[in-house]
């Protein structure tokens, strides 16, 4: 897998995704949700493979383990290099996830890595205490969170930068931590609250760091995402 920022393809249609990458001229890690998925179903992920492209397939399943052990087993033929879970979904949740994807990889194929969203980035702490009644700090649900993921055997975790350095402390620094709600300086944070710069998600230890709106929504895309390449490798 790829350690180049991962792009968040988040268009309505395919055709407005493809326009988007005939832009670059290099292949990248490009991040696919439930926007563009809901629309376009598999075969969008099918074809950013072929185009050559590393594909994090971030529909964030949270259901009961039956259920997402399943669809688990059928996205792990899709091809995505990266896929998710909600934490929040439970352990035996996680371990029927992880089965699922090692039950639907075609032999002589590696599984796709396995992640699971701990709180999601647009989620500040008083909103976590006040509406999901977790009395404790974000910090401390994230890390929980994170370690349940580890136990369950996934690969890592979606955070904030902010808990990402806590995170290698105590789930190791081969553990995934998969950053979005990244902003430059000068940018608006939309409807993100745990943010930080690609220079900073590198100082305090993310592994990965996901860009959207800073990336697709600038007046010339291919400049925007060097300059936060530039800032991801500068501080390695
Ligand atoms: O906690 C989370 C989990 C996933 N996301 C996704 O990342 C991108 C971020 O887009 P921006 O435009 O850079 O805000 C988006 O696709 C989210 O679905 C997240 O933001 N936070």
């Amino acid at each position: 897998m790829k350690n180049s920022p991962i792009i968040a393809l988040d268009f309505a249609s395919t055709n407005d995704a493809y326009n988007f990458l005939l832009l670059f001229e290099q292949s990248l890690f490009v991040k696919v949700g439930m926007e563009l998925y809901l629309q376009e179903g598999p075969s969008i992920v099918y074809k950013l493979k072929e185009m050559g492209h590393d594909v994090f397939l971030d529909l964030k399943l949270h259901d009961i383990p039956n259920t997402v052990g399943k669809a688990m087993k059928g996205l792990a033929r899709l091809g995505a290099d990266l896929v998710n879970v909600h934490a929040a979904g439970g352990e035996v949740m996680m371990i029927a996830a992880r089965e699922g994807l090692e039950a639907g990889t075609t032999a002589g194929n590696k599984r796709p890595s396995i992640i699971a969203v701990t709180q999601l980035t647009s989620t500040s702490e008083k909103q976590m205490q006040e509406e999901q009644l977790i009395k404790t700090s974000i910090d401390e649900s994230v890390v929980h969170y994170a370690k349940l993921s580890k136990t369950a055997g996934l690969d890592g975790v979606v955070c904030s930068v902010l808990e990402a350095k806590a995170i290698a402390e105590a789930c190791g620094k081969d553990f995934l931590r998969v950053t979005p709600g990244i902003r430059l300086a000068e940018g608006d944070s939309h409807d993100q609250i745990r943010v930080a710069t690609p220079a900073n998600a590198r100082l305090l230890g993310s592994s990965h760091i996901v860009v959207g709106r800073a990336i697709t929504k600038a007046e010339n895309p291919v400049q925007a995402y060097k300059n936060i390449l530039k800032m991801w490798e500068e501080n390695a």
